[in-house]
């Protein structure tokens, strides 16, 4: 069988395994089910032509051990029942990919012109199905919560959803694909990663090659690195940070941070906690207004209960600490615990880490990189070597000085420009000015300040009981700041408010 040959010769020791356990899904499947009571959703997408390759190689070594027969051919027909929810949104290169895969393959293509939920009723009404192979992987939007064998939710028809590729990442879709030379669909050679319908898909522009001519080029899919991008095509991708502010947010200036630090050992007083000081500066350097600070222990119901807390009334919440492979790095089960999910395993993330502890890995585990499942956002950097891991509106940092929180923020920084959202990491202008007024003699101006510029933040404070008071002024743009200095000088004698550098 070629595609069981195929793996057989590669020297893909990592291909192999991903491969042996789908195979292990797909012929235990066929195992517990007959071949009547099963089916296989086929939409010509990248996913599911690897997994119709898998099923028929899974399906001639189910009947191999079965006959014992040391038969190695090909298969001429494929006897599992094979559906596809054929839309008229659908690309015309997607709809006739799977026609001539079908056609290649043997495949007797039952088309359904109803919607899945509606489809699928009809279809178990109509035959006996029990399970349904899917192309689902990790990663995918409808893959949280999902096994290998998950029934379908409630409210669906009642069926086994039998996902064989659920652990590949998206480098193992392609090593497949293009290991064993199968045919894909012609999209994903003009730049398109991952496909729905014609209204929400476009080519991935991670892969756009800059051309003189006016129209744009892609690179293939298949030389996307970075996995976790897969879906840049798929949605309006122009937000890394903004996205995740809250509506209400949005309408006040200031966007809220809250600052998390994990780790016994600065809560023991052995370790000095540098990150946090360095980390309020930088966000209010850029405007941002940080709410919290907090010291957690390193463990996981005290980092899920806090992020909680913290993600639901701040914008953004920035945490360290307790990040590694230790048993007291729990962190990310805390962060995973607030959001509901789960830990899973990643591989686009293993694949930064393998770079690191090469020495270490097997090759075959996958288990050591385990983020949050469905909410995780990877946000690679070149000058990082692992990237920054983003769930939702919680930034989880692995800086542990500050020089490397100094690098982390200066990509984080470059990474949201990237995404869209200029405004939100760009350095807010500021002025300081010092004065030797009394508190009583500053108090009644800087208030009425404050109500003439309500877009300018005004702090104050003193270095010490009988020093000047500070007045710390921050705002969008230098000529606004200048204005509010200008109005606070002239409330008072001349000479009284002087800058400092
Ligand atoms: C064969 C099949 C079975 C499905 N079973 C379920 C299910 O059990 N529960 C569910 O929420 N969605 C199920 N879906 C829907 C998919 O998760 C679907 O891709 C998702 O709802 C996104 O739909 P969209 O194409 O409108 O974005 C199923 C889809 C197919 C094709
Ligand atoms: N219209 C459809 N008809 C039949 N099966 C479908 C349809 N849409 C989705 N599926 C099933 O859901 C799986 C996941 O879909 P998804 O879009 O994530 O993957 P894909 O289409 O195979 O690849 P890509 O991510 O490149 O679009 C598919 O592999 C297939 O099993
Ligand atoms: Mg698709």
């Amino acid at each position: 069988m070629e595609i069981d040959k195929a793996i057989g010769e590669s020297e893909d020791k990592r291909l192999k395994t991903k491969y042996n356990n789908a195979i292990f899904v797909i012929t235990r499947a066929l195992s517990l089910y007959s071949i009547e009571e099963v089916a296989f959703s086929f939409n010509g997408g990248k996913d599911s032509t690897v997994l119709l390759h898998l099923l028929r190689a899974g399906y001639f070594l189910h009947k191999k051990e079965l006959s014992a027969s040391s038969s190695n051919g090909g298969l001429s027909t494929f006897p599992v029942r094979t559906i596809y929810f054929e839309s008229p949104s659908a690309f015309t290169e997607i709809n006739s990919f799977t026609y001539d895969a079908a056609q290649t393959y043997g495949i007797q293509l039952d088309i359904i012109r109803q919607d899945f939920k509606s489809g699928l009723e009809a279809l178990l009404n109509a035959n006996p199905i029990r399970a349904i192979f899917l192309g689902v992987r990790i990663g995918d939007p409808t893959a949280v919560g999902q096994e290998q064998f998950s029934p379908s939710s409630p409210g669906w028809p009642p069926f086994m959803r039998v996902n064989p590729i659920l652990d590949w990442s998206y480098r193992d879709v392609w090593a497949f694909l293009l290991t064993c030379k199968v045919k894909y669909c012609s999209l994903y050679d003009q730049g398109y990663t991952s496909i729905g319908s014609i209204h929400d898909t476009v080519p991935n522009a991670l892969l756009s090659v800059n051309d003189t001519s006016s129209k744009e080029k892609f690179k293939p899919a298949y030389l996307l690195s970075d996995g976790r991008l897969e879906r840049a095509g798929r949605v309006k991708k122009n937000a890394l940070i903004k996205n995740d502010v809250g509506s209400d947010s949005q309408k006040h200036e200031v966007l809220l941070a809250s600052v998390i630090a994990v780790g016994d050992e600065i809560l023991s007083g052995t370790a000095e906690d540098q990150l946090g000081l360095s980390l309020c500066k930088k966000l209010t350097s850029v405007g941002w207004s940080v709410q919290q600070t907090s010291v957690l222990r390193n463990d996981v119901d005290s980092v899920s209960e806090e992020v909680d807390r913290q993600r639901s009334i701040c914008d953004m919440v920035f945490i360290y600490g307790g990040v590694g492979p230790l048993h007291s790095d729990v962190t990310l089960a805390g962060v995973a615990k607030a959001f509901g999910v789960r830990l899973a395993p990643d591989e686009e993330f293993e694949e930064y880490l393998r770079h690191l502890i090469s020495e270490h890995c097997t090759g075959d585990r996958n288990e050591m990189a385990q983020l949050p499942e469905g909410i995780t956002e990877l946000l690679h950097h070149e000058k990082l070597s692992v990237p920054l891991i983003k769930c939702r509106n919680v930034i989880v940092l692995a800086a542990t000085n500050t020089e490397e929180l100094e690098k982390e923020w200066e990509c984080l920084t470059e990474l949201t420009k990237l995404g869209g959202s200029t405004s939100l990491m760009e350095l807010y202008p500021s002025r300081r000015l010092m004065t030797s007024l009394t508190d009583v003699e500053v108090a009644e101006p800087l208030s009425k300040l404050g109500l003439e510029f309500p877009d300018i933040y005004l702090g104050c404070y003193r270095k010490s009981r009988q020093g000047p008071i500070i007045i710390c002024l921050k705002g969008k743009d230098n000529a606004r700041i200048d204005s509010a200095v200008e109005a606070l000088r002239k409330k008072s004698k001349e000479g009284v408010f002087v800058d400092m550098k």
